[in-house]
């Protein structure tokens, strides 16, 4: 059981030029201790935090004990988000935070418990977003880094879709609730509604089980998540710092590590189209950078349920042979 620590971050100024006085940035550590193995830096999405595979872990699914990323060889490693509410921090004032500061923030977490050497990062959606800000920031520290389901940057349709969630989180009366309902039909597809409902009834209520289903999900994020934490999250989707595609991609080639790119071929959020588009124009910049695609009707939501999948794209990266002789000889690197 990883208990939840916190860093102090003494003193900061973001890109917008606010200064920051003992920022705290809580973390876990589940697997080897620090120190002991080669380090799985995993980044949280919108409504996630660093309980990655716990009891309760959002990614216990391919996370801890003989899992694809087996906690029994890895320090896995995950920071909250500052302001998540997940270790009491909120961020009132949130508007002049960015991506850009939240990977700063990571990686002087990093720093901070002297962690010179990632052997993988990984994210998902908004986790993934702040793992390309961090490994252009620092293009030598990810031996490994790991992209679901997400993008260097917000396309219009995101854009979207975060000013109709803003709206609800503003102008509602059950904000997170609404908010969730709104999220939880672009996380899907129809496709994936149709297999799991198709038109069915839930007697009790008398709405169709797709309805009970929404309102459940914003019944229960209610519960867990506090609407300043949903506020912030929300808009640092939007945030992403690159700019131009040229810059982007001139950054992105400087990153020293293997780049995979993992799309899900009905993502409704993060297009599929558009993660190839990144692939594309990258390849012939670098070498070291793949393309995998998840095949499911689900939809954005896919990172978290086609775990088959999942696996079979990390295995070579987690569990190969040669993956392990890497690994040991990164044991020396990590501080
Ligand atoms: C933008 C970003 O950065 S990332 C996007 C963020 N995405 C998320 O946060 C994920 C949101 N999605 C979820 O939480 C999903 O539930 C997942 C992906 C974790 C799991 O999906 P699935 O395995 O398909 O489970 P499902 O969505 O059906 O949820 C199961 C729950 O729904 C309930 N449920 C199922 N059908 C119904 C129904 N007809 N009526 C009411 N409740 C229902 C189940 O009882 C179960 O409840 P419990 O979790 O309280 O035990």
């Amino acid at each position: 059981m990883s208990h939840i620590s916190i860093l102090t971050i003494a003193d900061y100024t973001t890109k917008s030029g606010v200064s920051l006085k003992n920022l705290p940035l809580s973390y876990q550590v589940f697997g080897k201790q620090l120190g002991t193995a080669p380090v799985v830096l995993v980044t949280h999405a919108l409504t996630g935090n660093s309980n990655v595979c716990g009891e309760k872990g959002w990614w216990k699914d391919l996370i801890g004990p003989e899992k694809c990323i087996n906690s029994e060889e890895y320090t896995i490693l995950s920071f909250n988000i500052p302001g998540n509410g997940y270790d009491g921090f909120l961020i009132e004032n949130y508007e002049y935070i960015t991506i850009y500061d939240v990977a700063k923030w990571f990686l002087t977490g990093l720093q901070l418990l002297k962690i010179s050497k990632v052997f993988a990062g990984i994210g998902g959606s908004l986790g993934g977003s702040i793992l390309w800000q961090m490994a252009v920031l620092k293009p030598a520290l990810f031996q490994n880094i790991i992209l679901i389901a997400t993008d260097w940057k917000a396309t219009d349709w995101l854009i979207a879709q975060c000013r109709v969630q803003k709206q609800i989180l503003y102008n509602s009366e059950n904000p997170v609730h609404d908010a969730r309902v709104h999220a939880m039909t672009f996380y899907r597809t129809p496709q994936s509604f149709k297999q799991k409902f198709n038109r069915s009834l839930n007697e009790a209520k008398h709405i169709f089980n797709v309805e009970s289903w929404l309102l459940h999900h914003g019944e229960t994020l209610q519960k867990r998540f506090q609407l300043q934490a949903y506020k912030l999250m929300n808009h640092l989707l939007v945030t992403s710092d690159f700019k131009t595609e040229e810059a982007f991609l001139s950054m992105a080639s400087k990153i020293e590590g293997n780049i995979y790119l993992v799309g899900i071929d009905s993502d409704g959020f993060y297009l599929n189209e558009e993660i190839k588009e990144t692939y594309s124009a990258l390849k012939p910049l670098k070498d070291n950078v793949h393309f995998a695609e998840i095949n499911s009707i689900h939809g954005h939501d896919a990172f978290l349920i086609e775990y088959e999948q999942l696996t079979g794209i990390l295995n070579p990266i987690f569990n190969s042979e040669l993956v392990t002789k890497t690994k040991n000889y990164e044991h020396a690197s990590i501080g």
